[in-house]
């Protein structure tokens, strides 16, 4: 069994941090240091590079996150390139940008990445759901207020921080490092 009393989490979002840091009932310290983003939409592939890339920069291990946000009707986009929508347009306009869509499925998915001396591993955590038609809620951050995860009714914007990481993409990733890892739960 492998304990973490502290792990280093390669991020500039505070909200990503705040997460961990509850998901993972242990210290995290988030990190503020320029990765090498490939320019993809899966974000396995993007957080293998991130990793890889934090554990050259840091020798000791650490965690990376890559999170997106996937649509049906367009075949997958934005997915890891969310960011870009996000910083240019946000919530709002990425719902303009959907206005016309019928089929409004969804699906967000993190992608973490655990980098030690023996390499890296990937977890994920997926969600089925639906964008809304207006932005919904004030909580959470980046798309919560316009991301419907399928059975919940709410958004993750109109939960509490409890509610969302008791469901959400990052908590299914969080489970799965911990099963891959052989972490105490
Ligand atoms: O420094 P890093 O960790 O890369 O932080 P980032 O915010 O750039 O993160 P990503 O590259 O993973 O970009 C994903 C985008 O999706 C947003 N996002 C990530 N996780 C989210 C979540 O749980 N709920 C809503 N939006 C999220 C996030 O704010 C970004 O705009």
């Amino acid at each position: 069994m492998f304990a973490l009393d502290h792990i280093s989490l390669i991020t500039g979002n505070q909200g990503k941090a705040r997460e961990y840091e509850s998901l993972l009932g242990t210290e995290v310290t988030a990190v503020k240091e320029s990765l090498t983003e490939i320019q993809e939409t899966d974000v396995v592939r993007v957080v293998r590079r991130k990793a890889g890339d934090a554990y050259a920069k840091l020798k000791s291990p650490v965690l990376v996150d890559d999170t997106g946000l996937a649509l049906s009707a367009w075949n997958g986009l934005p997915g890891a390139l969310v960011a870009w929508f996000l910083d240019a347009v946000g919530p709002e306009g990425i719902l303009e940008m959907a206005a016309n869509l019928t089929d409004r499925r969804a699906t967000v998915t993190t992608a973490l990445g655990y980098a030690d001396e023996e390499g890296v591993r990937v977890f994920t955590g997926t969600l089925d759901g639906s964008l809304t038609t207006e932005p919904r809620g004030d909580n959470g951050f980046g798309y919560d207020p316009i991301f419907l995860p399928d059975g919940h009714g709410r958004t993750f914007a109109e939960m509490s921080s409890d509610e969302k990481n008791a469901v959400s993409h990052r908590r299914l990733a969080v489970d799965a490092l911990r099963e891959g890892l052989g972490l105490a739960t």
